[in-house]
């Protein structure tokens, strides 16, 4: 990649010692917008609890969105648990450009959907990342001014659980991302989604809305839903902070096979309560992120962002 500070910068922060650090921030932060300029839509999908399957919901969010006609980048912050790749099974590498000043093109999934994880920059995909935040601030910041996304109605980030370092450079260093914040239903989970909640309103990260994932098992054989992890965790808290509820996700085991075997779930035609579930989902943040023009904080003229103007949230 087109860093033009050489090595003596690599430990550096964002608010770096380096001499030449203030200057060559601002160039990136003006590589950033400039990759970053022909995006509608900017994502991050996050959670406040690891295993509750953002990266799951990022996926199919992104091939859903692919699959309706929709241009959509993916691209996978999560430094210590890559997984977009295994979960699309992408072989290919990125490739340099032949000319270092070009911007580098993402790998295509498919003609609709681009994508981009932090894991091609190990060597081995079984090598531990094991930096400190200067690190990791640097590292995405320099992969989102190199990236060549061209034009897309949606971008999503799927970044690491919690409030650390990826979540907070996404959230400060891409104009107009949105969050969408995933959690399961029962009440550790939520405890952390809160916390999510409030680190999007400290940092002024609009959130599009929040999803409950892994919501009741519907038993393949009778039909029945058996509540796991409890019921209707999400949507409660979606209301207790005055959050628009995006849907719930059930638990299918279908998911975890299509997730480990690279063969995702949503590219399969299937007629299941999972599939039908991930559409719904979909829909809701189509109608809230119209692929239209880009909308720094659709909640701050109205109170809603919503088109149907039926969801009666704030
Ligand atoms: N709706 C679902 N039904 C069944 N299994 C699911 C569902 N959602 C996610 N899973 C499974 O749960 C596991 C964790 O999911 P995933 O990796 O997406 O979580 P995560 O929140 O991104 O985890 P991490 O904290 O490591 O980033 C995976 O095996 C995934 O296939």
């Amino acid at each position: 990649m087109s860093s033009s500070c050489g090595s003596s910068c690599e430990s550096s922060s964002q608010n770096s010692s380096c001499g030449s650090g203030d200057a060559r921030l601002a160039q990136q932060d003006i590589a950033i917008t400039r990759s970053l300029g022909k995006i509608k839509n900017k994502i991050l999908v996050m959670s406040g609890k690891g295993g509750v399957g953002k990266s799951t919901v990022a996926v199919n969010l992104a091939l859903c969105l692919a699959k309706k006609g929709h241009k959509v980048g993916l691209m996978d912050v999560d430094l210590h648990g890559p997984d977009v790749v295994r979960m699309l099974n992408l072989t290919g590498t990125l490739e340099p450009p032949a000319n270092p000043d070009d911007l580098i093109p993402p790998l295509a999934f498919n003609e609709n959907l681009k994508v981009v994880s932090l894991e091609y920059m190990m060597k081995d995909r079984d090598d531990a990342i094991i930096w400190r935040g200067p690190l990791k601030i640097q590292a995405i910041r320099q992969f989102l001014a190199d990236m060549d996304w061209g034009e897309l109605d949606y971008l999503i980030v799927d970044a690491p659980p919690g409030t650390g370092d990826e979540p907070l450079t996404v959230a400060q260093t891409i104009p107009g991302v949105q969050a969408v914040v995933v959690t399961t239903p029962q009440a550790v989970a939520l405890a952390d989604v809160r916390k999510s909640i409030n680190f999007c309103k400290a940092v002024d990260m609009p959130i599009v809305g929040v999803v409950e994932n892994m919501a009741g098992f519907v038993c393949p054989h009778c039909g029945e839903t058996v509540d796991i992890f409890s019921k209707g965790g999400g949507e409660e808290t979606a209301r207790d902070f005055d959050l628009p509820f995006l849907g719930r996700v059930p638990m299918d085991p279908r998911v975890v096979v299509a997730g480990d075997t690279g063969t995702p779930y949503l590219s399969s035609n299937e007629d299941s309560p999972a599939i039908k579930a991930f559409d719904a989902v979909v829909t809701a943040v189509e109608r809230r992120l119209p692929p239209g023009p880009a909308t720094v904080n659709p909640f701050a003229a109205t109170g809603c962002a919503c088109t149907s103007g039926g969801c009666g949230s704030k």
